[in-house]
């Protein structure tokens, strides 16, 4: 499935101006059978709480005609648009049989099989719509919901494993300054300025720099690397995955703010207790392609005499299923193990007299 098929199922027209989101007008082919034309009712208090701009719907003012329906009664998933976490949420969502085609130029669709329509959004701004119940469910970085200030708004449900870097403080390596200490009263560029702002006070109260004196934090919306040797910067702060950018701007980093990674996130106050089951059960698909990700399973054939060895090195995640073999002296065991692990746990199992190990990927699973 992918961002960039053209063919149209769902399109808004028609749309009021910043009517709110579950009232707008949307052009859909749905079949008739979907689990939308037989959704619960619309809710007036959806129509009154969701303020989302008309022009996230229909930003080049389409009406090609197709036939109205309306986005009432529908989960709203937000995704991020563009950007290091789009192609790996188009991946979740196609592991969890959420089926859509989005036209090229819409940021809405709506979903085949599920009452659900996907809200297409740069990440940075899917904290406060998920925050404010503009919409249902989101997937964003743990980091920018810090950054948004959002933390006690957004409920993290899920860890998703991918977008994982750390947001870390940098200066130029063949430069003067080797500590954040030497960073006090100096100038730091980043897009990150609630954090860095907040990391930075904390030092200006320990060396006591205040007013004039204080470190100076200024935001860009990119090309962060470069404000050093731009002589903007004395420092940044910045994403951090494989170190390649960093590195090739002649920087090093001195100071961890954040560990991150991809997260599911839902408001903290649902507003719509009758989407709640629709919810689990999107968290659930989407934590069984998640688990997929992160496990393959390890079968071999163990002497029944070392199975307490054997199921300490693989104890699977409840516990390690074993079959009789045959062979009375032998067992079977099939067992789950974090992908990771699986060489190490292999040796392993090879010193304890385990044979026939076999593993296999998994496609897809429940936990
Ligand atoms: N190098 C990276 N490796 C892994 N995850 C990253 C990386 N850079 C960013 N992320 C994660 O992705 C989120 C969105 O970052 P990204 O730079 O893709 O955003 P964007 O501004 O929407 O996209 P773009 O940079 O294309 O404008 C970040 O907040 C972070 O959680
Ligand atoms: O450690 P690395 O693997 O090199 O990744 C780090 C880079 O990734 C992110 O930017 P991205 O490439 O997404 O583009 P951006 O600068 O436009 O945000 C981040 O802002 C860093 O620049």
């Amino acid at each position: 499935m992918s961002s960039e098929m053209q063919s149209v199922d769902g399109g808004i027209s028609n749309l009021p101006d910043h009517s709110g989101l579950r009232s707008s007008t949307f052009q859909s082919n749905l079949d008739s059978n979907s689990p939308s034309a037989t959704s619960t009712p619309p809710e007036a208090v959806y129509q009154a709480d969701r303020n989302i701009p008309s022009f996230v719907f229909n930003p080049h003012g389409y009406n090609n005609g197709m036939n109205a329906e309306s986005l009432d009664g529908r989960l709203l998933f937000a995704i991020p648009k563009k950007g290091r976490l789009h192609e790996k949420c188009l991946e979740l969502l196609s592991g969890a049989d959420i089926q859509f085609r989005r036209h090229h130029r819409l940021d809405v669709c709506l979903v085949k099989n599920h009452p659900i329509a996907l809200v297409f959004l740069p990440a940075s701004d899917i904290p406060s719509f998920v925050g404010k119940g503009n919409v249902d469910l989101g997937i964003t970085g743990h980091d920018v919901i810090l950054e948004a200030k959002m933390q006690d708004h957004v409920e993290e449900v899920l860890r998703l494993g991918f977008g994982k870097c750390a947001l870390q403080v940098q200066v130029p390596e063949a430069g003067p300054i080797k500590s954040v200490e030497d960073l006090g009263g100096k100038r730091i560029v980043t897009s990150f300025e609630v954090l860095a702002g907040e990391y930075f006070k904390t030092l200006d109260e320990k060396l006591q720099l205040t007013g004039d004196a204080a470190t100076k934090i200024e935001y860009v919306g990119g090309s962060v690397e470069a404000a050093c040797a731009l002589g903007l910067a004395d420092g940044i702060v910045d994403l951090v995955e494989s170190g390649d950018t960093m590195r090739a701007a002649g920087l090093h980093a001195i100071s961890t703010l954040l560990e991150t990674e991809a997260v599911l996130i839902k408001s903290s106050v649902q507003k719509h207790p009758s989407l709640e089951p629709l919810i689990k059960l999107i968290t659930s698909r989407v934590a069984g392609v998640v688990a997929a990700g992160r496990y393959v399973v390890c079968e071999y054939n163990i002497h029944r005499e070392k199975l307490p060895a054997a199921t300490a090195i693989t104890p699977g995640r409840r516990a390690p299923t074993i079959s009789p073999l045959e062979d009375e002296g032998w067992v079977a065991v099939s067992s789950m193990v974090e992908k990771k692990k699986i060489a190490t746990v292999m040796d392993e199992l090879v010193m304890i007299g385990a044979e026939d190990i076999l593993i296999f990927n998994l496609d897809n699973c429940r936990v």
